[in-house]
């Protein structure tokens, strides 16, 4: 599979029901190939194996790893040792950890010899002030490593080089909003991340698919302690059974809910969910002490124009104003002649933003 004059890469981001990969030439790295599969546990293996055949010469497999923890700030290329680390944080990113791990896992048994590169999710922000990593906890539980880390990292990153491009957005004050099936916000001075909604875990900030984003920790308590909801239980409900598919009741998926709108309960969803958002804005714009750009970006972000007007209505007061026609036509550009700050709808990618980190740790 792999060989010394191997010319490409493969980058694998595996979730829990799908498996996206990307396939790079190894010197521009143009994309040679890109796929989304559903997995279920009894082919993964098999599937992983297609697409590694698929992609021809293979130089290393690089990996999108959700958690970090303190000891990740920067891509590793994976060996005993740190891979045993990765899996010790299983538990804090419950729903993508254990399925990138596998995939890491079932080619390590298959190709031992082809190496694989892990990039991880929080590692991005770790440029940001301690001060907006702490919690205000007692320092027995802080020097746990009971911090905020942040995630969607990669994808951050790769909007932090597309802003870096655009003159206009250069030394600015950014918010961009990565809105996928997991979502959140990130604050970025120059480039670099200053804060984000998520927190220890990728449960925190706005409300997701099915994650249910920022709680009172009382209320966690409350479920555990009188409503004898245990951990598992409730790891699941908060993580798999919340966020807009708790709040509709009808689904996980914002087109099928934007389809059906009209139903009190799934209005009431779309709106909890720009309110979050909004609120995650306004907080981050504190942090800031400014905003210069909106990004918008991810499933959501990038194809749902709706959530885009719903979202800058509410904040005509940062000086935030769109241009109608243009944010139905998805323009790269959304905001109006008198805005005050720049609105951009740009496609994430975070699999090339793994390529290039493949590139950089392969040459050293
Ligand atoms: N045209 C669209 N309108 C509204 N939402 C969309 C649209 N296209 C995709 N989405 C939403 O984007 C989400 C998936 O985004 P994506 O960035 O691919 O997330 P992930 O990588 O976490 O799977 C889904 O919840 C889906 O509902
Ligand atoms: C960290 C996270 O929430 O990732 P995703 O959006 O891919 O679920
Ligand atoms: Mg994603």
């Amino acid at each position: 599979m792999s060989s010394q004059h191997a010319a490409r890469y493969l980058v694998i981001n595996s979730g829990s029901s799908t498996l996206k990969y990307a396939v790079f030439n190894a010197g521009d790295l143009s994309v040679a190939e890109r796929g989304n599969t559903d997995i279920t546990p009894d082919t993964f293996a098999q599937s992983l194996e297609a697409i590694l055949h698929h992609a021809g010469q293979v130089a290393a497999v690089g990996h999108r790893v959700v958690h970090g923890g303190e000891r990740f700030t920067a891509p590793v290329v994976v060996n005993d040792d740190n891979l045993a680390e990765m899996h010790s944080l299983a538990d804090l990113a419950p729903l993508h950890q254990p399925h990138n791990l596998h995939a890491i896992d079932v080619l390590r048994d298959a190709h031992p010899e082809l190496p694989q590169i892990a990039c991880f999710d929080t590692a991005f922000h770790n440029t940001q002030p301690v001060l907006h990593t702490l919690y205000a906890l007692p320092a027995s539980l802080r020097d746990k490593g009971l911090r905020r880390y942040g995630f969607h990292g990669l994808s951050y990153e790769y909007i932090s080089q597309q802003l870096d491009a655009c003159a206009s957005d250069q030394g600015g004050k950014c918010i961009a909003l990565h809105l996928g099936s997991g979502a959140s916000a990130c604050a970025m001075l120059k480039g670099k991340s200053v804060s984000s909604s998520m927190g220890f875990t990728a449960l925190d900030g706005l409300m997701m698919a099915t994650r249910c984003g920022t709680l009172d920790p009382g209320l966690v308590l409350h479920c555990q302690t009188h409503l004898g909801i245990d951990a598992t239980t409730l790891t699941s409900m908060l993580y798999k059974e919340a966020g807009l598919k708790g709040v509709s009741g009808l689904s996980a998926d914002m087109r099928a809910l934007l389809e059906h709108a009209v139903q009190p309960a799934v209005e009431q969803a779309i709106a909890l969910y720009c309110l979050y958002i909004v609120r995650a804005i306004g907080a981050l714009a504190a942090d800031l002490q400014g905003l210069d750009t909106l990004v918008f970006t991810a499933g959501v972000g990038e194809h749902a124009a709706v959530i885009r007007e719903r979202v800058c209505a509410q904040l005509g007061w940062l000086g935030v104003n769109i241009d109608s026609n243009a944010n139905l036509q998805h323009a790269a550009e959304i905001q109006a002649a008198d805005s005050k700050v720049v609105v951009r709808v740009l496609p994430t990618n975070e699999e090339w933003v793994i390529a290039q980190h493949m590139r950089t740790l392969l040459k050293a």
